[in-house]
């Protein structure tokens, strides 16, 4: 079965914290997106969100950050109580070094692609990464289309995973549903982050069971 961490950019932000202790028994972890208005259009989060909410709950936190040169944020996010800190490729030109930087703060390290960035260009740094995100919208807003055509993705780096022994979890983002996570669980997903299809519904938890009862 998937895991789910719902995506908190489509939750209820004047009461965060009820709106996390609704899937708190049904979600593997909580997902958080970071984001800059430069890297991407919109601005969310930051290391001081990420502080205010690592007391309130016992989930993982996985945070995405969608910021140009990440590195910055890297020490601040360990501090604040991130587990996982997700990076993208296209955001620094020293990929290698953000992942070595999570690691040596402590936290465990993602590489994160773009709907438009291959697998290819990721494989000099699959050895170091504890998670590899595929986005499965081009990243920026929630509410958005799931891409069919990243599942093939999916596949590519579950057959290197299992061909060279690496250990990341492939993590899928964007227009996750219960329809839309079934193709992408067959072809290796382990993590499914969920925004609008959990938040977007008066009873979060529910969507959270109903994404892993169709990968059951
Ligand atoms: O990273 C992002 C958006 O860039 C996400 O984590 C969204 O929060 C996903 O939202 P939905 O597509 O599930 O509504």
């Amino acid at each position: 079965m998937i895991k789910v961490a719902p995506s908190i950019l489509s939750a209820d932000y004047v009461n965060l914290e009820a709106s996390i202790k609704k899937i708190e028994h049904s979600a593997d972890a909580i997902h958080i997106d970071i984001m800059d208005g430069q890297f991407v259009p919109s601005i969310a989060y930051g290391p001081g969100w990420v502080k205010a909410i690592r007391p309130i709950t016992n989930l993982k936190l996985d945070i995405h950050m969608m910021v140009e040169n990440p590195e910055r944020f890297v020490k601040p996010l360990a501090d604040a109580g991130a587990d996982i800190i997700d990076v993208h490729k296209e955001a620094t030109p020293h990929i290698h070094r953000a992942l070595q930087m999570i690691h040596k703060a402590g936290c465990k390290a993602g590489v994160v692609i773009n709907p438009g960035t291959s697998v290819e260009s990721i494989r000099p740094v699959l050895y170091l990464a504890d998670q590899v995100l595929v986005m499965t919208v081009n990243p920026g807003f929630g509410g958005q289309k799931f891409i069919p055509e990243m599942v093939n993705k999916i596949q590519e780096l579950s057959d290197l995973r299992k061909k060279y022994g690496y250990k990341y979890d492939i993590e899928i983002d964007g227009g996750v549903n219960n329809h839309t996570v079934k193709s992408a669980y067959k072809a290796g997903t382990d993590v499914a982050v969920a925004g609008s299809f959990v938040f977007d519904n008066p009873d979060p938890a529910a969507q959270v069971r109903s994404i892993k009862q169709a990968t059951k």
